[in-house]
């Protein structure tokens, strides 16, 4: 099939980003304006020399310029603004439903309030909501480079927004720090009414996997690439239906894999794994949700069948209510047909 009639397929299809950071969202140009606004001056002197920093060899390297980049944001229009131009992104590639994860430390240590980061990002979200029918849930990650006391004293500080924060992740630097670490606090999430997922196995071990499983009690895993290490790891996740959220562009720009080509989603798909693909940082890796599905079926070769079955595995995975994500793989499905027949 030529590029352009693949690119056009994708971009038709109704899709959901389950695995997005609004900070890895950040472009360059929006990037400079709002440190202009804000008399900042960036470690780079062009928009260009910012962009040919973004050559990382593994997660660490991306991190440092990732947590970098976010240090201009300073204003709840900040936040709106860069939120906003995550999602009329995603709106022009047919995204209809987003679970956005923030970092709220990343911002708070920087003496930025948490209703500051909160409000702007909210704000964008509803306004998605309404003027593009874009359905969102919101995820909080607790940085794991930092203590568990410290992912305590978040907890505590969302604690006025709970009811409209869906969920509490785990993401930065993985080697080093297991899920263990954070068994408390998790626990106490649980307990306040949030949904628990986890950045494991992208590139740590498989045994951060079972822990995020078995200690933390998360209900999907993001990334996962490591699992099929585990054949037993494997039966568990399709015994449980505990999707993954792949991140296959994010895989190639950190080096998680050496190229696409290398991607273990086709094989994840075969074993019955409920797996699906997401963006992660599109701004640092050069690839939205359109770019990833395109990217990842050329490489893999994936047909039809693969294809929808992403897309549906997407919504499966979701947290959308029983009846409306139905509905969404319907659209799918119809869509599908429609093509095809
Ligand atoms: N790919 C990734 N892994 C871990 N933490 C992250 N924070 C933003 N992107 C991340
Ligand atoms: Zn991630």
């Amino acid at each position: 099939m030529e590029s352009s009639e693949l690119y056009k397929i994708i971009q038709g299809i109704p899709k959901a980003e389950l695995h997005l950071h609004i900070e890895g969202s950040f472009e360059p140009e929006l990037m400079f304006k709002i440190a202009e606004r804000n008399n900042i001056t960036l470690a780079y002197d062009s928009i260009e020399s910012l962009k040919k920093a973004y050559l990382f060899n593994n997660l660490q390297e991306f991190l440092d310029i990732y947590y970098a980049g976010a240090q201009v944001l300073i204003h709840e229009q900040d936040f709106f603004d860069l939120t906003w131009a995550y999602l009329t992104k995603v709106h022009s590639q047919n995204v209809v439903h987003v679970e956005v994860f923030f970092d709220p430390q990343t911002h708070t240590n920087r003496g930025i309030a948490f209703e500051v980061v909160f409000n702007g990002i909210y704000k964008a979200l509803e306004k998605a909501n309404k003027e593009f029918n874009i359905s969102y849930k919101l995820i909080m990650s607790y940085l794991r480079h930092l203590s568990e006391e410290a992912a305590f004293k978040t907890l505590e500080a969302s604690l006025p927004f709970k009811h409209l924060i869906d969920g509490v992740g785990l993401d930065s630097s993985e080697m080093g720090n297991p899920p263990s670490k954070f068994v408390n606090v998790f626990k106490a999430s649980a307990e306040h009414g949030y949904k628990l997922v986890a950045h494991a196995g992208e590139e740590g071990p498989v045994e951060y996997i079972w822990e995020a499983l078995d200690v933390l009690k998360v209900i999907r895993i993001d990334h996962g690439n490591r699992c099929l290490d585990d054949e037993k790891l494997v039966r568990r996740l399709v015994e449980e239906k505990i999707p993954l959220t792949l991140c296959p562009t994010s895989n190639v720009a950190l080096k998680v894999i050496q190229k696409m080509e290398e991607h273990p989603v086709a094989k994840m798909l075969k074993k019955g794994i409920i797996a699906t693909i997401h963006s992660d940082d599109p701004a640092y890796f050069g690839g939205y949700m359109n770019e990833n599905y395109f990217e990842t079926t050329k490489a893999l070769n994936l047909n039809k069948d693969q294809l929808m079955k992403l897309a549906i595995n997407a919504f499966k995975a979701s947290w959308l209510h029983t009846d409306t994500k139905q509905k969404r793989i319907t659209e799918v499905r119809d869509y599908f047909n429609s093509l095809f027949s």
